[in-house]
């Protein structure tokens, strides 16, 4: 286990956001979080973080736990020169080596002396995802990485993260908009709604009802990916578990 949050409640101010979530991640499994607008998403990364805590239940972390985070938006001054190279040296400093192993790895290996400024988005992604990987993170978690990418960017960017995964073997927990990548790139999925409506497999989270009726029942061509079955339950409050 690496990170399990146990009945877990964070409010902003007077208002509840996330109430008694309770699940947890495995090593080298990739976890998806879905859910509409406001569900809670980015605040259930930012209590994962432990820079934002809860009010109530709690977060365990493995001891020495070391998570490699890839914001949501990070936005940098365009007055203000910064290469790629030097962003990578921020705020620990790395060898010319290191820096160059990071970005071959996540594929922008040509980019060390290209301003950050002059990204385009899917560069820019993969730049931090080489500078959260510098600390060989148990896990790695992304807040919608593939915000405003194209279609063929958001699945190279999957395959990517996948082939992450393969070599140096850390957990994934990202979150995402982009449903139908999503139910074939994670081994789990976690719909959110303020609370969790339903987690599972992709093939159990796409059959329950409480998904269906947040995201409708799509195409099911595109999403029949998983076809080997699940026995789930559904508990007291109708969500289910497999
Ligand atoms: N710092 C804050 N202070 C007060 N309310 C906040 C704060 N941050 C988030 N909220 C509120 O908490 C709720 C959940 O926000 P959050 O950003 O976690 O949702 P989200 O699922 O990530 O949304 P989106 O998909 O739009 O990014 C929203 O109603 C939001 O307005």
């Amino acid at each position: 286990m690496l990170i399990t949050a146990e009945d877990m409640s964070v409010t902003h101010g007077a208002a509840a956001v996330l109430r008694d979530v309770n699940f947890q991640i495995e090593k080298g499994e990739i976890v998806t979080v879905i859910g509409p607008n406001g569900s809670g998403k980015s605040t259930l990364i930012r209590a994962l973080l432990g820079v934002l805590p809860p009010s109530s239940g709690r977060i365990r972390r493995a001891k020495g736990l070391r998570i490699g985070y890839v914001p949501q938006k990070l936005s940098i001054d365009a007055s203000l020169p910064m290469t790629v190279r030097r962003f990578l040296s921020l705020p620990v400093r790395i060898s010319d080596d290191v820096a160059l192993q990071a970005l071959t790895r996540t594929g922008v290996e040509g980019l060390a002396d290209r301003q950050m400024v002059d990204l385009s988005g899917g560069q820019f992604q993969r730049v931090l995802l080489a500078r959260a990987l510098l600390s060989r993170p148990d896990i790695l978690i992304l807040d919608e990485p593939t915000q405003g990418l194209d279609h063929p960017g958001i699945n190279a960017f999957y395959e990517l993260i996948e082939q992450v995964r393969q070599e140096i073997g850390c957990a994934v927990l990202l979150v995402s908009h982009d449903l139908h990548v999503v139910m074939r790139a994670s081994d789990r999925v976690i719909c959110l709604n303020g609370h969790i409506c339903c987690q599972g497999t992709p093939s159990v989270v796409r059959n329950a009802p409480e998904y269906q009726a947040l995201f409708g029942v799509s195409d099911s061509s595109a999403l029949a990916i998983y076809e080997h079955h699940h026995d789930h339950i559904h508990d007291e409050n109708g969500c289910c578990h497999d």
